[in-house]
């Protein structure tokens, strides 16, 4: 059934989705998006997403993650209990708009006020997860007018966060240096403290190419992030587009971005997030893939070629994506469409992976069982249905960030796992939430042990 919904019919995306446009930047995003333009957006972006390029973005990866692992340094020491999800949230947030945007970030930290770009996504998100949640009055966040204003605000302070460095890789592709170059010159002044938004680079200020004051990027020279902003995901596609000879609006542009912010960070922080988890109930399996990272990478930062032999950590991923898959996708059929002789036309249809990936018929009698080695049993695992697992969707309209994805996790398990272990400090085994995505109820609250070496 799964493969005629997302393969044969490949029914389009539910109108559901709306009740999140403010998130991904509503229809024009390649979330939402439907028939040519579609296949457009995806062609132009396709590039970023290819293996030889997610390699080059290794050392974004390894230097971000580095930032974790000084917090863990101080963290086995305190012995404090440390919020996994949420440290895992801050820098895959953090390493997304690095890559996509080409500046480095400084969403993860210990200290300090929240960087705006977290901030107003997570306040945007709150509300946008607290309507979804109170079925019968969702109505009035669009129809109601201080209710309106109040979804337009957040919206806005999110867009100010970042649609400076969009105007700036706007303009650095259409080759309009010189004008860029002066406006950020004037953006290199510092501003006086405690400025409003609109002062602060938002809409109102949509002409200059300035950041947030305070906080906003980090200044190349501060920190050795290795990838230049010209190769970054954002730049990469303009070139395409160029290429191609499709004009991309800012609006079109801006929902991009806002999608791949949304969907590549928080689906990436809940599987190493669980991944963690499983590894502290498992430690026979821990000891196993420890060994794996300490044989390839022997202490040293993983290269992108290290990832690759990386076998039994890919195998963790791929183990953690079936028994906690963070994502879904819903599909509408037209009117008069039916499946297996139910009519389903107009219903909303959701693919549920969880109960795929767990299913006994398909998996034998320890699918609810955190067994990695499953994955190395090639004639075993060719005999599953191509359709039993999906964490990524399946059909052309699959997860465009998939490689990036299990790269992305495999470097943040590599290197957290060749410093230290971790204990589970909840009072109850985990469980699943959802918002949108799902990620562990209780945040993984883990005590960080170092290893000795
Ligand atoms: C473990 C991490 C991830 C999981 C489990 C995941 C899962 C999924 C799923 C299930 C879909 C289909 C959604 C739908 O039909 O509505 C999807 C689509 C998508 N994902 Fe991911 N994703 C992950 C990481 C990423 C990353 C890192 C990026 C970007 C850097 C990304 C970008 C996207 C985009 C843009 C789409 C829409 C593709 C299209 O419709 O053409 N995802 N993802």
């Amino acid at each position: 059934m799964a493969r005629e919904v997302l393969l044969t019919k490949n029914y389009p995306k539910s109108f559901t989705y709306s009740s999140f446009y403010s998130l991904i930047g509503g229809k024009k995003s390649l979330i939402t998006s439907e028939g040519e333009a579609w296949h457009q957006l995806r062609q132009i972006f396709n590039p970023g997403f290819h293996y030889q390029y997610l390699k080059s973005l290794v050392p974004v990866f390894t230097s971000n993650t580095d930032r974790l692992l000084r917090i863990l340094e101080r963290k086995s020491v305190s012995q404090e209990v440390v919020p996994m999800h949420l440290l895992l949230t801050k820098l895959t947030l953090g390493i997304i708009c690095e890559v996509v945007l080409g500046e480095p970030f400084e969403v993860l930290k210990e200290e300090g006020p929240e960087h705006s770009l977290y901030s107003s996504y997570m306040e945007l998100m709150n509300i946008v997860v607290w309507y979804l949640n109170s079925p019968g009055i969702e109505w009035t966040r669009d129809y109601l007018p201080w209710n309106a204003y109040r979804m337009w605000r957040l919206e806005k302070k999110y867009t100010a966060s970042m649609i400076w460095i969009i105007k700036k890789r706007l303009a650095e592709s259409k080759g309009t240096p010189e004008v860029s170059k002066s406006k950020m010159l004037k953006a290199l002044i510092p501003k006086p403290a405690g400025g409003s938004m609109e002062e602060e680079g938002g809409p109102a200020c949509i002409t200059a190419y300035q950041q947030p004051s305070g906080e906003g990027v980090v200044q190349k020279t501060q920190m050795s992030s290795p990838h230049s902003s010209d190769a970054c995901i954002l730049s990469l596609a303009l070139k395409t587009a160029k290429e191609k000879g499709v004009q991309m609006d800012l609006d079109t542009v801006l929902a991009q971005v806002k999608s791949f912010l949304f969907a590549g960070h928080d689906t990436t922080a809940s599987t190493v997030a669980w991944a963690v988890y499983e590894l502290s109930c498992n430690k026979v399996i821990e000891d196993k893939m420890v060994e794996e990272i300490r044989q390839v990478c022997g202490g040293a930062v993983p290269t992108a070629d290290d990832l690759s032999k990386l076998t039994y950590v890919g195998c963790v991923v791929k183990e953690t994506l079936r028994m906690w898959p963070p994502a879904g996708t819903t599909r509408i059929a037209p009117k008069g469409s039916t499946l297996k002789g139910y009519d389903i036309g107009g219903h909303p249809l959701y693919i549920p992976h969880y109960c795929l990936h767990r299913d006994p018929q398909l998996w034998g009698e320890d699918a609810d069982i955190f067994r990695p080695e499953r994955w190395l049993d090639e004639i075993k695992i060719g005999q599953v249905d191509a359709y039993a697992y999906q964490p990524f969707s399946k059909g052309p309209r699959d997860c465009i960030g998939q490689t990036f994805a299990v790269l992305e996790a495999k470097t943040l398990l590599a290197m957290m796992y060749s410093k230290f272990s971790f204990q589970y400090a909840g009072s109850v085994p985990e469980r699943q939430t959802f918002q949108i995505t799902s990620h562990p109820l209780n945040g993984a609250p883990m005590r960080v042990i170092k290893r000795t070496q």
